[in-house]
């Protein structure tokens, strides 16, 4: 497990990252979000070592990473690293053998990864030749090609199709279910919520929620409520709820209780037709909005 305890840093006068802690926990994806600027790529940086905190520690199981662990992290960096000119199986092949890979198991790791996903028939071109989309790809396939321990990675699904989201996610979850941790920025929340086991806001470099998407919907305020009916539902601003959002027939509301709830269910079977009526779940675009006002 990797872990944040107390992480500070400034930039000149502004204070970038604030008594940062969180953990990253083997066998889980863990997303990492937060407005423009929250401060996701200093926290990435500190964590590989490219930027050193002011203050606070980066551990793994308890004892201060070392270079010999941050070495083997898979990284993907905001700015990405590979050679324009360079064939991309052969850019891959090099990393791994940088990180100590035999040529063969350098050669089948690449070609491997660059089949998964959807680049098998490219491998030989540069990587300048390739649409952003596939050069993305292609930057993915670089930060695994090592078996790395960790997984960092930041805004790994910009500019990727929606074909290629899902090949990826998959490409992910298996080096998560073979026990390493990864953290992964990204402002598509949609993404996020499929993917993610565990969630980290964080917001004017503070961590503002963290945990499960069930712990954080646990932890929002109170439970929701959808009625769908024939006629207007304006009425039920009347009823003693809080409506969330309100469209003709059609209501979004929040209770206090489920027999706060029902009243308005009783009400609207009064009037007329109940279509449907359901608590529902919050979206994570929800949630992170609330956790970050
Ligand atoms: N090397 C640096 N020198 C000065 N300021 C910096 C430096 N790196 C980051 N910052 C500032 O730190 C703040 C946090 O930036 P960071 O890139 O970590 O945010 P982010 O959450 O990754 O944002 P985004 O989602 O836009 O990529 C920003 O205000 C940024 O301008």
């Amino acid at each position: 497990m990797i872990s944040l305890r107390d992480v500070n840093r400034s930039f000149g006068d502004h204070r970038v990252l604030k008594d940062i802690s969180f953990d990253i926990r083997p066998g889980r994806m863990t997303g990492f979000v937060g407005g423009n600027g929250a401060g996701k790529t200093t926290t990435m940086r500190i964590i590989l070592g490219v930027l050193t905190p002011d203050s606070g520690s980066v551990e793994v199981d308890g004892a201060p990473i070392t270079p010999g662990y941050r070495a083997n992290i898979g990284y993907m960096p905001e700015e990405r690293g590979l050679y324009p000119k360079m064939q991309i199986l052969d850019q891959l092949v090099y990393l791994a053998r940088l990180h100590g890979k035999t040529q063969k198991e350098a050669t089948a790791n690449a070609q491997g990864l660059l089949e998964r996903l959807g680049l098998g028939e490219r491998m030989k071109d540069p990587l300048e030749d390739l649409s952003l989309g596939n050069q993305q790809r292609a930057q993915i396939a670089a930060a695994l090609v090592h078996d790395p321990v960790a997984l960092i990675l930041d805004e790994p699904f910009s500019g990727l199709d929606p074909v290629a989201v899902d090949t990826t996610v998959e490409v992910l979850r298996d080096v998560a279910d073979s026990g390493a941790p990864v953290l992964f920025s990204s402002h598509q929340l949609d993404v996020v919520e499929r993917l993610c086991d565990e969630l980290v806001i964080l917001a004017d470099g503070q961590v503002h929620a963290q945990g499960t998407r069930q712990e954080l919907l646990a932890s929002a305020t109170e439970p929701e409520w959808e009625l769908h009916v024939d006629a207007d539902t304006g009425w039920v601003r009347d009823t003693g709820v809080r409506v969330q959002a309100f469209d003709g027939g059609r209501v979004r509301f929040a209770a206090s209780s489920p027999e706060q709830a029902n009243q308005v269910l009783a009400e609207a079977q009064r009037r007329g037709t109940v279509h449907h009526f359901g608590q529902t779940s919050r979206t994570l675009h929800e949630i992170f909005k609330e956790t970050i006002q």
